[in-house]
């Protein structure tokens, strides 16, 4: 289980038991097994994915691409023959608060994540504190933004029905499949999944995040809790396991994109004059130019592989692409989105179509930041007409995508290395645990109120 639950003592810490409070909607996390695909329909079948030996030069290059994940050779020859192979693909996502209750927990549990808060190993007993810290100073910002937005994040029913989908869209292509969900930060957690997929005796696993661009905040922080749950366990580490890292550049994609933009641009009196606004999630800066992480140099690629298709389609516009959702003092990967817009009204620009580009999902990003507070900002800086792209949610070209992309990783499938160190302490004394949380406490208030900080908050950046 994630740590910050695994560990019993941090449900004092964060607020609310360990135990669910909403059993019904997080078990959907096994939903996708559930209901029919008879009505659905995804593209061609396939035969048969064993026979077609699929190891195209693609997944060589994405499956074992970003230095996340080692691999031992495979060890499928200690698993049943290929016709009692029970395939299983596990979805990873970041995960949302269901109510306003969850949302600081939800807060901590993300900031308590060393890929997202990332702490010189000289400070890293600070980690905790820090976190119950900014996700209480944070929480009444985010509670604000869920409760506009219905009172909690769409994530998991979304991602449930993706998963449902592309079940529908294997079974399709006659490869039998179930479907997991894993979110980082909330319910259903990946040790949850992994306990239902050790139940079902999964013997060939493909990993699947549901971000199209590697981040070391996103998909790394994912794998990095993978692996350790894999290091644990006698089973899943000799279970054959596909990570694909990244999938920005699937011509399914991109034309999928492609697809809902052109769409968007119809309804616009003059299409040819619209900017087209891509609006990414940010990152600190120091993830890209100190940890070397490769989320800008893809989001770039990706959005060129976009403009291109867009251009081979008839589509001449403008572009831009710009980051959004940035948290706390540091510097992030600019330009910001708000910046940008305001610019470009001052500028003369009368239409504008915004492209959430980092996520598949609707979420509080694209429901809230850019359709209420962007959308008000370019109105007010001049910009007259203003569109949004929808999320690709359950876009059927998308879905048949992802299966293909999952059919295409399977014959890769090796058992994940036993090899590296482990990252996140699970089981601590609570002796130790309480004095650090109680001094480490009081080091993180001293460090919040120095007066970069302070003005941070001051001026709403937290
Ligand atoms: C590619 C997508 C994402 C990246 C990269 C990313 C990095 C990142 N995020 C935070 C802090 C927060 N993120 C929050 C919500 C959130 N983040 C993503 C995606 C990426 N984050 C999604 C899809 C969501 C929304 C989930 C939902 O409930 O709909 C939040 C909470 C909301 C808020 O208060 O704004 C925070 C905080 C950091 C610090 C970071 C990189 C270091
Ligand atoms: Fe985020």
């Amino acid at each position: 289980m994630d740590a910050a639950v695994k560990s019993g003592l941090l449900s004092d810490v964060r607020g609310v038991g360990a135990k669910p409070r909403n059993a019904n909607r997080r078990s959907s996390v096994f939903s996708s097994q559930k209901g029919s695909c008879v009505s659905m329909s995804f593209g061609t079948p396939h035969s048969d994915w064993r026979l077609k030996e699929m190891k195209a030069s693609y997944i060589k290059s994405t499956v074992h691409s970003v230095g996340a994940s080692t691999y031992a050779e495979t060890a499928i020859g200690s698993y049943p023959h290929a016709a009692e192979e029970k395939i299983g693909v596990l979805l990873l996502n970041l995960g949302g608060p269901e109510t306003l209750v969850d949302v600081q927990p939800f807060l901590f549990n993300l900031f308590a994540d060393p890929d997202i808060i990332r702490l010189p190993r000289l400070f890293q007993f600070l980690q905790k504190p820090l976190a119950q810290l900014i996700s209480v100073l944070r929480a009444p910002k985010s509670r604000e933004g869920y409760a506009a937005i219905g009172g909690g994040s769409p994530l998991l029913r979304i991602t449930n029905e993706q998963a449902h989908a592309l079940k529908c869209a294997l079974e399709a292509k006659e490869i039998s499949a179930n479907v997991y969900v894993a979110m980082r930060y909330w319910y259903p957690f990946t040790d949850e999944a992994l306990q239902q997929i050790k139940r079902d005796k999964i013997t060939r696993l493909v990993v699947l995040p549901l971000y199209p661009q590697f981040s070391i905040s996103t998909t790394g922080s994912s794998i990095r809790v993978l692996q350790n749950a894999f290091r644990e366990d006698a089973y899943l580490s000799r279970l054959p396991v596909s990570i694909i890292q990244s999938w920005y550049q699937r011509p399914g994609y991109i034309k999928s994109m492609v697809d809902l933009i052109k769409k968007e641009l119809e309804s616009f009196s003059k299409p040819e004059e619209a900017i087209i606004f891509f609006s990414a999630h940010g990152v600190p800066v120091s993830y890209v130019e100190e940890a070397g992480d490769p989320y800008k140099d893809q989001m770039e690629e990706c959005i060129a592989l976009i403009m291109q298709e867009l251009k081979s389609r008839g589509a001449y516009n403008d572009h831009i692409l710009a980051y959004q959702s940035r948290v706390g003092p540091v510097r992030w990967l600019k330009p910001y989105t708000d910046e940008v817009l305001v610019e470009l009204g001052q500028k003369g620009v009368k239409s504008l179509v915004a492209v959430p580009v980092s996520f598949v999902s609707e979420h509080i990003e694209t429901l809230e930041e850019i359709d209420m507070e962007y959308r008000e900002l370019a109105l007010e800086s001049g910009i007259e007409n203003w569109a949004r792209v929808p999320a690709l949610n359950c876009t059927s070209s998308f879905i048949t995508d992802l299966a293909d992309a999952v059919m295409e990783a399977l014959p890769s499938a090796a058992a994940m290395s036993t090899a590296s160190s482990k990252t996140e302490d699970v089981n601590q004394d609570p002796i130790d645990y309480f004095i650090k949380m109680f001094f480490g406490s009081l080091l993180a208030f001293a460090l919040l109120f120095l007066p970069k900080l302070t003005t941070a908050f001051k001026n709403h950046i937290i």
